[in-house]
Parts: C-alpha cells; structure tokens; sequence
C-alpha cells in the first residue's frame, strides 16, 4: 500500500520555473496548497544520483525535512538514442550555469551528426517524500523524435526540438493541455495519482 497525500500544503521541490508552473497545473484538481522550493528559500541539492529516481527522491527528502512538509520532487531528462541515452539525468547541466538551453539542443543536434537514428525520449520520475523520511516513486515517459531546426516558443528546456510520436507540433508548439495529454511529466503525475492522490 502507498502512503496517501491528503490535503495541506505541498512543497514543489524544484527550482526549475517551467517544471512548477507544469506540477502546479497538473495537481488544479486536488486539494494541495502548493508552495515552491524557491518561494521557502530551500537550497537546490547536488544531484549524485545515477538515476532519475534517485535523483527525484533525494531532491524530495531534502525539501521534505528541510520544509516539515510533504514535497514532490521532479527529476527528468532527454533521452537520445544515438548519443547512448545521453544527456539523460544530465540534460540540465549539458545546458550550462547559465541553463542555455539553445545551446544544449545544438550540441545535441552536433553530437548527433548525421545519423538516421532520431529517435529520442523524454523521462520524468516523480518522488513525493514525508518529512519522516517515507517517499513514493513514478516514473513516466513519452517517446518522439529530435527535430532540427527547433521549433516553437512554448514550455521550456529542449521542447522545441523533440516532436511525440504520431504528432506534428513539437512540444514547443504545443498548447500546455496538449503536452499534458501524453507527457513523461503528465505519465508519471498519472501513477503518482493513482497510487498516493485516491
Ligand atoms: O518537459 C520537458 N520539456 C523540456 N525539457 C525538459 C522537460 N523535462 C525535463 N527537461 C529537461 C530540461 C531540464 O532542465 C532537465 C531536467 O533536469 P532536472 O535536474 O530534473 O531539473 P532542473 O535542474 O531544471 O530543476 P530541479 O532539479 O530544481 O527540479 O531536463
Ligand atoms: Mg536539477
């Protein structure tokens, strides 16, 4: 049996403003006040795990026992096929102190050279941690293509250049609803619902 969230406050273990914004939309329906990392000052802790999950639940714990409040982390990452599953669970730090994302898709794009392999997915693991040290973990993914050029202002990261299979838009293109329905944040959100949120 998982450990359920009632109602009350939530802290979102991120410092990443799209992925709140994202987590914030995600959970309008349930009965959370939801109050960033950021906005209680928390700091941003080093991430060594080397999995997404890991990385999820350490993020999760540090903000729930900072906090004493439940707090959902996020750890999620691009997935590449020809670069090996690169840069994965480092796709925020191929992106630079200064979070240049524009710059991460063209390395991206460069590493990936002229091969026919395109294919690429994005991650997310979701952890919803106590302060007591309890947490629950999801994981999600929606599997796409890299495009190049990048196309599109909306979301954030490297949404412009990763288009879901079966679609046309990229998520960069796309309406927030839209990404909502079939994304790696929104597949794990549905897990975590399912086993935490009822
Ligand atoms: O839906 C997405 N659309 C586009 N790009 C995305 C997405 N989801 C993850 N990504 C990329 C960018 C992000 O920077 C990195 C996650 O790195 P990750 O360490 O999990 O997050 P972060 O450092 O940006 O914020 P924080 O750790 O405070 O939650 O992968
Ligand atoms: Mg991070």
């Amino acid at each position: 049996m998982s450990r359920k969230f009632t109602a009350g406050p939530l802290v979102i273990a991120s410092h990443n403003a799209g992925k709140v914004r994202e987590i914030g939309e995600l959970l309008g329906r349930f009965d959370a006040q939801v109050v960033s990392a950021g906005t209680l000052g928390l700091d941003e802790p080093e991430e060594t795990g080397a999995t997404f999950a890991a990385n999820a639940e350490l993020k999760a714990l540090a903000a729930a026992k900072a906090a004493n409040l439940p707090a959902l982390a996020d750890d999620s990452g691009l997935a590449v096929n020809a670069l090996g599953g690169d840069p994965g669970i480092y796709s925020a730090r191929w992106a630079g102190p200064t979070k240049d994302f524009a710059a991460a898709m063209k390395l991206v794009h460069d590493k990936m050279g002229d091969t026919p392999d395109h294919g690429a997915r994005f991650v997310c693991a979701l952890a919803l941690a106590w302060p007591d040290g309890h947490v629950e973990t999801f994981e999600g993914v929606v599997e796409g293509d890299i495009v190049w050029p990048p196309r599109g202002a909306n979301g954030f990261g490297y949404d412009p250049f990763f288009l879901p299979t079966g679609g046309s838009l990229t998520f960069g293109e796309m309406e927030a609803a839209a990404k909502h329905a079939i994304s790696h944040r929104a597949d794990a959100f549905a897990k975590l619902v399912a086993a935490c949120f009822q």
